[in-house]
């Protein structure tokens, strides 16, 4: 049997729109993603589901993204590939803002190039894994497959044939994932988008992001956190999360650096600077916002790692 690896991720982190992605891993060394398990060639493809969130999956194992993943993998190869028996743990919550369709769509990709004597390139396995997530939230868009490909803080170079760049972190930054166990699709919140921006929108869009970038490299931690602000996405999708603007409050008010949607929501994040502030921030958005026995809180750091055999 092999096994691979994929850590969930947060798209935007607030200030980058489809354009800046985290992969994140807990501080207490467990993993936090997506498993893909061959365990051995047969006449059929079979996937089997397990893990704490199977049950949010699809029922019919051929609406199963890993399946899809096959398909398209051997397609874009241009070769008949031997069958596999699969099996799929499913720990990251579907429709959670935590990047759970990209971890399969990557643990997949990544396991399957592999096992096959790897005959894609980074470049076309990360475009396949992008045009695979694109069919899935409605529009291509490489902030959850990147980082959950490769692991760290990256900027999304579009029209470049980079595809992305890694940035710096603050290293003593710890993030605090908190899903409530409620769904919310991305092509749900990607509906309620602003379809156009002003000249002006679109300046202060691409200035708070610039401060952003610029302050990690210049290590400058209080510019950082003034130019975490989400000018696109949240002000649209502030209604679909009515508990963040109160939560933001009360987290901000302990001195915590900054509360936001991970990727479409309903995930919220807050950057911590340490331990105190991370407990804190833990406790209290998994007595505030948690809403089920689905609901999950996490206290992370970047994950430097992304896809991976175990
Ligand atoms: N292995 C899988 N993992 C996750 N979703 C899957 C998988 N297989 C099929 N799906 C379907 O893909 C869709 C994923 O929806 P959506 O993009 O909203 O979720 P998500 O990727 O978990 O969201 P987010 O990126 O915000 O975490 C759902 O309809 C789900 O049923
Ligand atoms: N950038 C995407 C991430 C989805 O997880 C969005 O906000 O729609």
């Amino acid at each position: 049997m092999k096994s691979y690896f994929a850590p969930a991720s947060t798209g935007n982190f607030s200030v980058g729109f489809d354009l800046l992605g985290a992969a994140f891993e807990p501080v207490d060394g467990s993993l936090f993603g997506d498993e893909l398990r061959i365990h051995n060639e047969q006449p059929e493809l079979s996937l089997r589901l397990n893990g704490r969130y199977v049950h949010q999956l699809p029922k019919d194992t051929d609406d199963n993204l890993v399946l899809q993943c096959f398909y398209a993998f051997e397609k874009a190869i241009g070769r008949t590939l031997p069958r596999l028996q699969l099996e799929l743990v499913k720990n990251l919550p579907v429709g959670s803002g935590l990047g759970s369709s990209a971890c399969s769509i990557v643990v997949a990709c990544y396991a399957f190039n592999d096992y096959f004597g790897k005959p894609l390139d980074d470049y076309q396995l990360l475009q396949l894994m992008a045009q695979l997530e694109g069919g899935v939230s409605g529009s291509v868009h490489y902030d959850n497959v990147a980082p959950s490909f490769y692991g760290g803080l990256l900027l999304m170079l579009p029209d470049s044939p980079l595809l992305c760049r890694a940035l710096p972190w603050f290293e003593h930054w710890q993030v605090v994932l908190c899903y409530p166990g409620t769904v919310l699709s991305t092509k749900e919140a990607r509906a309620v988008l602003p379809q156009q921006l002003t000249l002006k929108h679109s300046i202060a869009f691409a200035g708070m992001l610039s401060r952003f970038i610029s302050a990690l490299y210049a290590k400058d931690e209080n510019e950082a956190f003034a130019a975490l602000q989400d000018l696109v996405a949240e002000p649209a999708r502030q209604h679909l999360m009515p508990e963040l603007l109160p939560i933001r409050e009360q987290l901000t008010a302990q001195g915590i650096g900054h509360v936001g949607i991970s990727g479409a929501g309903p995930t919220i994040f807050a950057v911590c600077q340490n331990d105190t502030q991370a407990q804190f921030a833990a406790a209290y958005l998994q007595q505030h916002y948690a809403k089920n026995s689905d609901a999950i809180t996490t206290v992370c750091r970047l994950a430097g790692q992304g896809a991976r055999a175990l």
